[in-house]
This record gives structure tokens, C-alpha cells and sequence, in this order.
């Protein structure tokens, strides 16, 4: 049920908690927040990630997603991001909102994340990501594909990717430490 929720993250309704944990008691503390968006594509039983080349995150599997710019709502940035770094299009709607925070950046980040189950165009390598399809049945040995690469994605994926997974909207908080390992986390369904 309803209780508190960490600095940053904002629920209006309801949440139940699902996961939380960490080596310290406090969250890290934080004064800019920039808006991102993060971006999957979920269809007939596999998902399409993206092998980062480059940047924030490189050599990580991780959605299709960047900075919302100016003019940007955060669903225009998430369409752009996409046809940038994949080379397609999607009807996508908002799934879940995440928060992190790492010590070592002058600012948060709010992440909406959004998912579609079609999409239209071909398929693309960019100068920023490999795309690639991944099983989302876990260990279902008659898959072709290989299962979702949670050991080369940030350590939080693991966490609320089975609620995108699952239909069920979720928000979360993570904190990494300047290393990359996350000290802190917690996220709930809504
Ligand atoms: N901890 C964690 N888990 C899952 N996903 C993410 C994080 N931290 C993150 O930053 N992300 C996501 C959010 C974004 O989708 C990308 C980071 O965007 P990036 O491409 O590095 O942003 P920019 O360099 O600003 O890119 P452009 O806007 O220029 O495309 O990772």
C-alpha cells in the first residue's frame, strides 16, 4: 500500500513495493534534475535492446533513449531517440518513471520509460547502438534467442524490467556510487 517513497521519485496514486536494498541508510542528495526517456520495443515473445557503443553506459545493453530537449514533451523525445538510434518508429506509451541518482554527476536523472508492441521500418546499427532481439521467456529452452543479458545491463534493469515485461506501470529509485555499483535502490508497482 501506500507509504512513503523516496526523494525524487513522484507517485500520485497507490504503489506496492517490490524491491528494495542497499549497503547504506541515506539517499544520495541531489539538486538539478534532467529529463530522459528510455525505449523498448516488446513483441511475440522477445524485446530489442540496444548494445551501447558509446557515451554514458557504453558496452551496456540497455532501451533506445537520451536527454528530452527544450521543445521537447518527454513521448516526442522518446519517438526521436528511437528513429535515431534504431531506425524506427513506434506508437510507444509511458510504462513506468524511474529516478537515479549517481554521485560522480552534477544532476538526477528522471527517466520515463515507454514501451510499444509494434513498430514500423527497418531495423538499424547507428553510431550509438547495436540493436539486438532478446528472449523474454527466461531459460524457455526452445527460444532461439538468448535471454535478456541482465549481466551487461545497469544493475537496476533486473529489477523493474519484469514489471514492463508484465504490463504493470512501476517507478523506482536507484543510487550508484562513483565505481558504477549501485548503493541504494527501491521500486514499486503503481
Ligand atoms: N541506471 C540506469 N538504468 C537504466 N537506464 C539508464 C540508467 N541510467 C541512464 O542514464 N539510463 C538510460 C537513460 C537514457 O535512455 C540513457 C542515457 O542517455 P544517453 O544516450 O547517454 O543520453 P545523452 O548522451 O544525453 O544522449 P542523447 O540525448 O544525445 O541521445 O540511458
Amino acid at each position: 500500500m501506500s507509504a512513503s517513497v523516496p526523494p525524487g521519485v513522484v507517485c500520485e496514486g497507490s504503489h506496492t513495493e517490490k524491491h528494495s536494498g542497499g549497503a547504506v541508510d541515506g539517499w544520495l542528495a541531489f539538486e538539478k534534475v534532467k529529463l530522459y526517456t528510455n525505449a523498448f520495443i516488446v513483441e511475440e515473445g522477445r524485446i530489442l535492446l540496444g548494445y551501447k557503443k558509446r557515451g554514458f553506459g557504453k558496452d551496456l545493453y540497455n532501451g533506445f533513449g537520451g536527454k528530452v530537449e527544450p521543445q521537447e514533451t518527454p513521448l516526442e523525445a522518446a519517438v526521436r531517440e528511437m528513429q535515431e538510434e534504431a531506425g524506427i518508429t513506434a506508437p510507444l506509451k509511458k510504462c513506468g518513471t524511474l529516478f537515479f541518482v549517481c554521485e560522480d554527476i552534477d544532476h538526477a536523472f528522471h527517466i520515463d520509460i515507454f514501451v510499444a508492441d509494434e513498430y514500423t521500418g527497418a531495423i538499424i546499427e547507428t553510431d550509438e547502438m547495436r540493436p539486438g532481439w532478446f528472449s523474454t521467456s527466461q531459460g524457455a529452452p526452445s527460444s532461439e534467442l538468448p535471454p535478456i543479458p541482465y549481466s551487461r545491463m545497469w544493475a537496476d534493469d533486473v529489477f523493474w524490467m519484469p514489471m514492463l515485461l508484465a504490463g504493470k506501470p512501476f517507478i523506482g529509485r536507484a543510487d550508484f556510487v562513483q565505481d558504477g555499483t549501485m548503493q541504494k535502490w527501491w521500486f514499486a508497482e503503481v
